[in-house]
C-alpha cells in the first residue's frame, strides 16, 4: 500500500462569491522512502495542493472533491483536532522562508525543545540532549553552543538547517518541502538538497519536493509530476521524464534549466505565464494559449491524461505535433 495516495483531488477558493478551482483532479501515489517532485511555475497550484494535506489551506479554500489517504486514513475527512495529531509527528513541512517556521523572539533551543516535547513524553534534559543531536545531524557545528542562539544569528542556509532539524524531530514518515531552497544562494541550495536526501535515506522518510525548477528534482526525485494551471500535465519516473519529455510545458521547463555550458545555443523557451484562476479556459487544453503556432486540431477536446508508456502519463494530444517555434525556424534557415 502506498504511504500517501491522493485521489481525484479538487480544491476551490471562494473569491467574490465565486468558486474558483485551483487544483483540478490531481492524483498522487507515493511509496515509503521515495521522493516525489512536483514542478511548475508560480501559480500552478503546487502549494495549494500540498497545504490541503495537513488542512493548511487559506480560510477561503476547501477540498471540493477527492481523498488524501495517508497510511489508510483519509486525512481530508478528519476534523481539526484529529489532523493536529499528524502535523509534525507523521507529516512535517518545510517552507521557502525559514522564518515561516521559526519564531524570532525565542532561541533555537526553546523552539526545538518545544517541538520535541510536543512529539512525545520526554524530560526537558532529554529533549535538550536530543535537540543538540538533531542540530549535529543537520550539519550545525558547535551545536552545544549554537543551540542558545536566536534565529537571526544564523545565516539563511543555517536557519533552513534548523527548520529541517525541527521537521525531523518526530521522525515523520513524510516531509513536504515547499521550495525549500528558493530563497538561498546557489551553493547553499545544493548543500540543503544534499542534506535532505541524506536524511531521507537515513530515516527512510518520503519527501514531496515542490519546486519551479525541474533541474532541482533531476538528481534527487524518484518521480515527477508537472503541474500547469491546477492540473497535472505530465507524470513519470524522473529518468523517464528527462529521457522522453513529451508535454510542451515539460519540454519548456527542461529547456529553461540553467546550463553549465554557456556556449550552448539556446532555443527560446515558451513565453507567457500561468493564467489567473478567473482566466482558466474550460474543456480545452489549458496550455494551448501559450503555443498558438500549434494548430487547434492538434489539441484534444476535454484533454485527459493518457498513459503513453507504463507509468508515464501526458495530458492532451498536442504533444504529438508540438515543436519549439525557434527550432523550426532554425531548421528552415539551414
Ligand atoms: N487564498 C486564495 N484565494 C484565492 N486564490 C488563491 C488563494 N491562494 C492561492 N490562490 C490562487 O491559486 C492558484 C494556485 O496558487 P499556488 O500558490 O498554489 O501556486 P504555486 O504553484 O504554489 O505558486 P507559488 O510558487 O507562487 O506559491 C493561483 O492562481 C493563486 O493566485
Amino acid at each position: 500500500m502506498p504511504l500517501l495516495e491522493i485521489k481525484d483531488l479538487c480544491i476551490d477558493f471562494l473569491v467574490n462569491h465565486q468558486s474558483l478551482r485551483a487544483v483540478d483532479d490531481v492524483n498522487i501515489s507515493l511509496n515509503s522512502g521515495k521522493i516525489l517532485g512536483i514542478v511548475g511555475e508560480s501559480g500552478c497550484g503546487k502549494s495549494t495542493l500540498v497545504s490541503a494535506i495537513l488542512h493548511l489551506l487559506a480560510g477561503n479554500g476547501r477540498i471540493a472533491q477527492g481523498k488524501i489517504v495517508y497510511k489508510g486514513t483519509d486525512l481530508a475527512a478528519l476534523n481539526e483536532k484529529e489532523i493536529r495529531k499528524y502535523r509534525g509527528r507523521e507529516i512535517s513541512m518545510i517552507f521557502q522562508d525559514p522564518m515561516t517556521s521559526l519564531n524570532p523572539v525565542f532561541t533555537v533551543k526553546d523552539q526545538l525543545v518545544e517541538e520535541i516535547r510536543l512529539a512525545g513524553k520526554v524530560s526537558k534534559k532529554e529533549a535538550v540532549a536530543y535537540a543538540i543531536k538533531l542540530l549535529e545531524t543537520v550539519g550545525i557545528k558547535n551545536a552545544r553552543e549554537k543551540i542558545n542562539s536566536y534565529p537571526y544569528e544564523f545565516s539563511g542556509g543555517m536557519r533552513q538547517r534548523v527548520v529541517i532539524a525541527m521537521a525531523i524531530a518526530a521522525k515523520p514518515s513524510l516531509i513536504i518541502a515547499d521550495e525549500p531552497t528558493t530563497a538561498l544562494d546557489v551553493t547553499v541550495q545544493k548543500q540543503i538538497l544534499d542534506l535532505l536526501v541524506s536524511l531521507q535515506k537515513k530515516l527512510n522518510t518520503s519527501i514531496i519536493l515542490i519546486t519551479h525548477d525541474l533541474g532541482v528534482v533531476a538528481d534527487i526525485a524518484d518521480s515527477v509530476q508537472v503541474m500547469y494551471a491546477g492540473q497535472v500535465v505530465e507524470s513519470a519516473e524522473t529518468k523517464e521524464i528527462f529521457k522522453n519529455p513529451l508535454h510542451p510545458y515539460t519540454r519548456s521547463l527542461i529547456k529553461s534549466i540553467p546550463h553549465s555550458n554557456k556556449n550552448v545555443m539556446r532555443i527560446p523557451t515558451i513565453e507567457g505565464s500561468v493564467p489567473m484562476l478567473t482566466d482558466i479556459p474550460e474543456g480545452v487544453c489549458r496550455f494551448a494559449d501559450r503555443i498558438p503556432w500549434i494548430a487547434k486540431i492538434s489539441h484534444e477536446k476535454n484533454p485527459q491524461l493518457h498513459e503513453v508508456k507504463l507509468g508515464h502519463f501526458v495530458r492532451c494530444t498536442c504533444y504529438k505535433d508540438f515543436y519549439f517555434k525557434g527550432e523550426k525556424e532554425a531548421i528552415n534557415i539551414n
